[in-house]
Parts: structure tokens; C-alpha cells; sequence
């Protein structure tokens, strides 16, 4: 199965008051960190940006794309990124740039929550899957899932009639909710889903990173 990675940026980064994409966070910028850690589990990677948002440098060969439209969120780079992929994969990782602890281990082991096309036993199964989603206490984390290609018309149409949220999705497409206790064989503390909204949670992760100055001060 050939897996892509669409890394989201776009989006208006209201809480953290500046553009996530190219905050600091050790010795490189969070976009580019979370590039390198999806690149390192899936074949190829693009980044979705908004039409006129600046991107900081990424990896040699990771493309930026833009969305179609400005603004609709989450679903319209899943969409833009499918598209740009124009079925060079069967399935990709969606994540979102502001989840600076993702491991490698914690993207393949959503990958592998699709099942595995190759195994006859579980042919039927992995047909039926269309997205691996941790879910966690009850809340999924649809930027932090797998989504086999196919889903893209169905994104497309909801996109259309403007039903803009990511969970929607899943109940158009049947996914499977991998659960903490199956993901904690590859993260043991689940770290990979933390995002950054705001500023102390940013300060916050810079402390846990062992970086002491955060470089603009959280409001108070
Ligand atoms: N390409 C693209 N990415 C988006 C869009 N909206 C949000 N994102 C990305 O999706 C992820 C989650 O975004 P959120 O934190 O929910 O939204 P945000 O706009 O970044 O931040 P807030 O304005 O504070 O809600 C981040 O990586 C964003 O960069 C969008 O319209 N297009």
C-alpha cells in the first residue's frame, strides 16, 4: 500500500496570535519538525497552505499546495491535499503542523489501523475501512488519523454543501476508532496528539523540550 503524509498549515492561528507554522521549537520551526516526522513514515509528503500564507523552508522535494478556497478549514486541505496526490497513494496520514511531539512510530501504527491489503484473511475488513482515527476518552482526533484515498469525493461533496466539520466525515465513511490502549504501544504517553492552540501551550511544550525562554511572552 502506497501511504502519503498531507501536513495542514493554513488556517488563521487565532488563539496563538501568530502563524504556527513557523514558530520556533529547538533548533528548528514546527512545520518543518512535523514535516520530517511524517515524512519519515509514509512516501511522500505535501503541505497544504492557504492561497497567499508564507511557508517556512521544508525538506528538499516536500511540495506546497494551496487550498482551492480560503478558509474551509481542516476538510478543504484534506482536499487539496488528496488532489494534489491525484491517486499517487491508496491511503494517507492527515496532520495537523501545530503537533510538535508526533513520532514516526505513532504515524505508522495509525497507517497500519486500515488493516493490510495484502493479507487475504483480512481483505474484507480492510476494504471497509476507510479512516483510523485515535479516539480518546470519547473525542476522535480526525488530524491525527489515516484516510484511505478514496474518500475524496465524499469530502468533496460535504465541502460543497459546506459541512465543514472533519467529524462529519465519519458518518459518511465507515472508520476505525483505535483506542489509547492500542496506541500506546507506539507512544506510550500519546504525546503525538498534543496539539498547540495558544501561547502557554506553547510555552508549555518549549519547558518540556528543556527550553527555558519562550520567545514572546504568553498574555497573562
Ligand atoms: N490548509 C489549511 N489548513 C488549515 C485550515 N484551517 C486550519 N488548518 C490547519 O489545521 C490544523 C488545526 O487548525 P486549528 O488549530 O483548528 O485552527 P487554526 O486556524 O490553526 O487556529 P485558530 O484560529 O486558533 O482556530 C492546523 O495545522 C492548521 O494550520 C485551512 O483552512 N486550510
Amino acid at each position: 500500500m502506497k501511504v502519503g503524509g498531507i501536513v495542514l498549515c493554513g488556517g488563521k492561528s487565532a488563539r496563538m496570535g501568530r502563524p504556527k507554522a513557523a514558530l520556533p521549537f529547538g533548533n528548528e520551526l514546527l512545520l518543518p519538525r512535523v514535516v520530517r516526522a511524517v515524512r519519515e513514515s509514509t512516501d511522500f509528503v505535501v503541505v497544504v497552505a492557504a492561497p497567499d500564507q508564507e511557508v517556512p523552508p521544508l525538506p528538499d522535494g516536500v511540495p506546497v499546495v494551496r487550498d482551492e478556497v480560503e478558509g474551509r478549514g481542516p476538510l478543504g486541505g484534506l482536499v487539496a491535499g488528496l488532489t494534489a496526490l491525484d491517486g499517487a497513494c491508496d491511503a494517507v496520514y492527515l496532520s495537523a503542523c501545530d503537533a510538535p511531539f508526533l513520532t514516526p512510530a505513532f504515524v505508522r501504527r495509525v497507517i497500519a489501523g486500515l488493516g493490510d491489503p495484502s493479507s487475504l484473511q483480512e481483505e474484507g475488513w480492510w476494504v471497509s475501512v476507510w479512516a483510523a482515527v485515535p479516539q480518546i476518552g470519547g473525542r476522535l482526533h480526525p488530524l491525527a488519523a489515516a484516510y484511505r484515498a478514496r474518500v475524496l469525493p465524499v469530502a468533496r461533496a460535504m465541502l460543497a454543501a459546506n459541512r465543514l466539520r472533519m467529524t462529519d466525515l465519519f458518518t459518511l465513511v465507515p472508520p476505525r476508532a483505535l483506542s489509547a490502549s492500542e496506541l500506546r504501544d507506539a507512544d506510550p504517553e500519546l504525546r503525538s496528539l498534543r496539539n498547540l492552540n495558544t501561547p502557554e501551550e506553547y510555552a508549555a511544550a518549549l519547558r518540556e523540550l528543556g527550553v527555558i525562554e519562550c520567545p514572546f511572552a504568553p498574555d497573562p
